[in-house]
């Protein structure tokens, strides 16, 4: 386990009271500014390794090695040429954030946006290890994930559901967390997509217009972070940015990414994402993947780089290129007895070893933990040994035809726990929120009555014959190559739930019981309708849990843990407080800049109907007595561009406050850092911006004290005449709360 003593992350410190696990060892902050190599190799050592290769090969063999074997052609996703003599395999590429893509006997973890809302480092990094864990058991050497792209400006946003949260701060925060995850597992983990993906239809065709500020400060910064937990790879993206493909756009891949970001891996083409042979190659894309567009044309690298070098390609590119993969390969330690691949993705993922291990343990703390309850009037949750229960809606089973019925979970039919699309994997079990609330209910002697369908009659009625009724609704969304109706093209048409899920809540509440209602969802639904019926008592935000689904439900319901979830994004009372839409011209111009999901509410003062970081608990939680410490002369004012390590360096300012568990139960809480910076001439800023949390457990009575330290990144501005990284000064005001809009303790800061 590497040392978590260095670099002072905005982190959190439990410094009283009784600690809070992370990675199982330890309380002390995380501290991201200094990652070792778990391998034990330096950038530098790997280096060497790569160039003492390199020279040993001819310009074929260099091909070979940053050329996709083309679709299909290899067992993995993505395939490349081995080259014996450097011992060197055919690299496995294969998806995914929540699991093995096409394997069998794998985990399904919950999905990214899932991860996000536990607020929980300690369980971002172990899914991520997890995940790694099975990615190198089956012998892939890059896993496609974790997804910072889209970011999520778009709440319809078909893939969102993937990344994790449309706060910078968070993604940035989850990335690292699963990066380091996942390759201290030993696998590379990939980075995706870079970068403006931000919606599913046209993004073959849709340039996303980014403006210099909003880029750095929201869609890169997440990048960023991944970079400094020294991501092997990164996959460049559909769309074009600015007018140029992002596979051949040298401002983010050579500018942005290599030079600014000092990225030291690779990156790849998303899957038939190139264009060109020379253009890509002389902007910065050091890997085309698949290798061929998905029907064995269009290849663009292979032969065809090899006869443009030397000329219109030079050999340092291509051997740039190589030295890269190779690299990577080395940093990983994937040279040193890694296991030979066993993945088989065309013929139904057969073969492989079982790789799961105790990882079931992880899937359900990260599935309960990123449980989020919205609404609980009267405490009718946790349970209290109803004498009869109603379960209700087609999402509390698994889909009857079977979880993995439909190809890359292209359908809606049964409970909801993942997306549709290539971020998906197959189930090797789905715990049914029915059959976990069965099981669970035989301790209170509950009579379980059941409409597993959507049908309004039927539902109604098995209300009638109950207490208390749960009613299931869900709202699904995926990639645009998978046609679910009625999702054209992957993104949401609309943000209410599906199967007409309103009206099923409807007819069931004229059966006059109490009614809680849960939901599984990729992303914010509008719930208005349902906030309506007076005898809905309870909304249970179950988001999308991955294969432990019922199980960390059942945990929630009953009480077993208090719900300790934050929302990852607002929940809105109209899908035009949004104020952002998928683009269907073909352009998007990113009018809004800086200023989505809860930065675009505070700063038009529109109320939502759940703020970002909201999620209630079965104990209550006070805050008081803000304090600021520390070293306030450290000099902030480096002149010249800033190395990536100085923005990670601490400003020796700490920031803490205490919190009370004050109710009856133990539960974790998660508080939360938010700054809000003055205006700096004609620079505005959001109302308030994350900028630090942390999960901590508090027994009935309890108090701790959290504290954060401020980095340079943290208190800095993008500024487009110096196009560097400016301090903020003035007045900053300083919040740590609950949510984004509660109060919590609050003061002034003077940077
Ligand atoms: O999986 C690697 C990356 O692939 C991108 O998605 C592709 C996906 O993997 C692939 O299965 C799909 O293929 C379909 C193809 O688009 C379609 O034309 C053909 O008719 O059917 C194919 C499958 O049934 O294409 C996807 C791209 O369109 C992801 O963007 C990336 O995140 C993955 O890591």
């Amino acid at each position: 386990m590497r040392s978590l003593t260095l670099y002072s992350l905005l982190s959190a410190t439990v410094v009283s009271g009784s600690t809070v696990t992370r990675r199982d060892t330890s309380d002390t902050a995380r501290d991201y500014s200094n990652l070792p190599n778990p391998k034990g190799i330096s950038w530098t050592q790997a280096y060497a390794r790569a160039n003492a290769s390199l020279a040993l090969l001819s310009k074929d063999e260099k091909t070979g090695i940053v050329t996709g074997t083309g679709w299909q052609k290899g067992t993995c996703v993505g395939n490349t040429r081995a080259i014996p003599k450097i011992k060197y395999p055919s690299l496995c590429l294969q998806d995914g954030p929540v699991g093995i893509r096409y394997q069998k006997q794998v985990s399904v973890f919950p999905a990214g946006v899932h991860a996000a809302s536990t607020w929980d480092v300690n369980l971002m990094y172990k899914r991520g290890y997890a995940l790694g864990e099975e990615a190198r058991g089956v012998g892939v050497h890059v896993q496609l994930g974790p997804v910072a792209g889209p970011l999520g400006k778009i709440p319809h946003g078909g893939r969102n559901w993937e990344g994790f949260s449309p706060d910078p701060y968070l993604t940035g925060i989850a990335m690292m967390e699963t990066i380091m995850g996942m390759q201290e597992a030993g696998v590379q983990a990939n980075a995706k997509h870079y970068i403006g993906n931000e919606q599913e239809v046209s993004r073959t065709t849709v340039t996303s217009n980014i403006d210099d500020r909003t880029m750095h400060e929201l869609y890169l910064w997440p990048f960023a972070d991944a970079v400094q937990a020294n991501v092997a790879s990164v996959m460049c993206s559909y769309n074009k940015l600015n007018g140029t493909w992002a596979c051949e756009n040298e401002k983010v891949l050579k500018g942005l990414l290599k030079s600014e970001l000092e990225f030291k891996g690779y990156v790849m083409s998303d899957w038939d994402a190139q264009h060109t042979t020379v253009e890509s190659a002389n902007t910065g894309l050091d890997m085309t993947m698949p290798g061929s567009d998905f029907n064995g044309g269009n290849v663009y690298w292979g032969k065809t780089l090899a006869s443009s070098v030397p000329g219109r390609v030079a050999e340092s590119r291509l051997d740039d290129m190589v030295r890269r993969v190779l690299a990577s390969w080395y940093y990983l330690g994937q040279d040193q007895g890694y296991p030979t691949t066993t993945v088989n993705s065309w013929k139904g993922g057969t073969g492989g070893p079982n790789v799961q291990k105790d990882h079931k343990d992880v899937a359900r703390a990260v599935a309960r933990d990123g449980i989020v309850l919205l609404k609980n009037d009267d405490n009718i949750l946790p349970l209290k040994s109803p004498k009869s229960l109603a379960i209700i809606g087609q999402d509390a089973i698994v889909n009857p035809k079977g979880a993995n019925a439909c190809a890359d979970r292209g359908c809606d039919d049964g409970t909801l726990a993942m997306g549709y699309g290539s971020g998906t994997a197959e189930y090797p079990y789905l715990s049914a929120p029915l059959d976990a609330i069965k099981l669970r209910s035989t301790k209170d002697g509950t009579k379980i009555i059941t409409s597993t369908t959507d049908s309004t009659s039927s539902g109604a009625s098995a209300a009638k014959q109950a207490d208390i009724a749960i009613v299931f609704i869900n709202s699904n969304a995926g990639e645009q190559y998978v046609k679910v109706d009625p999702n054209p093209e992957g993104d949401r048409i609309n943000l209410d739930p599906w199967h007409n899920g309103n009206d099923l809540v409807s007819a069931v509440a004229k059966a006059g019981k109490p009614i809680i209602v849960v939901v599984h969802s990729v992303g914010p639904i509008l719930l208005e309708k349902i906030l309506a019926l007076s005898n809905v008592k309870a909304i249970v935000w179950a988001g999308l849990p991955g294969q432990e689904s019922g199980n960390s439900l059942a945990d929630i319901l009953y009480g077993d843990t208090a719900p300790n979830g934050k929302l990852p994004y607002t929940i809105a009372k109209t899908e035009a407080d949004y104020g952002v839409q998928a683009s269907q011209n073909k352009v998007d111009n990113f009018k809004e800049g800086i200023y989505i999901d809860y930065r675009h509410f505070d700063k038009a003062k529109i109320e939502p109907r759940y703020e970002f970081g909201f999620g209630l608990s079965y104990t209550t939680f006070d805050y008081a007595n803000l304090t600021l410490s520390g070293d306030k002369n450290v000099k902030r004012d480096i002149q010249g561009p800033k190395p990536q390590s100085t923005l990670y360096a601490s400003t020796g300012h700490r920031i803490s406050a205490t919190i009370t568990n004050s109710g009856k139960v133990a539960g974790a809480e998660v508080p939360q850092l938010y700054l809000s910076f003055p205006t700096i001439g004609a620079v505005d800023f959001p109302p308030q911006q994350l900028r630090g949390f942390q999960k901590i457990f508090l027994k009935p009575g309890e108090s701790k004290k959290v504290t954060f330290t401020l980095r340079n990144k943290d208190v800095s501005y993008w500024d487009i005449r110096s196009q560097d990284w400016s301090p903020v000064k003035g007045q900053v005001g300083v919040k740590i709360a609950g949510s984004s809009r509660l109060t919590g303790a609050s003061r002034i800061l003077n940077l």
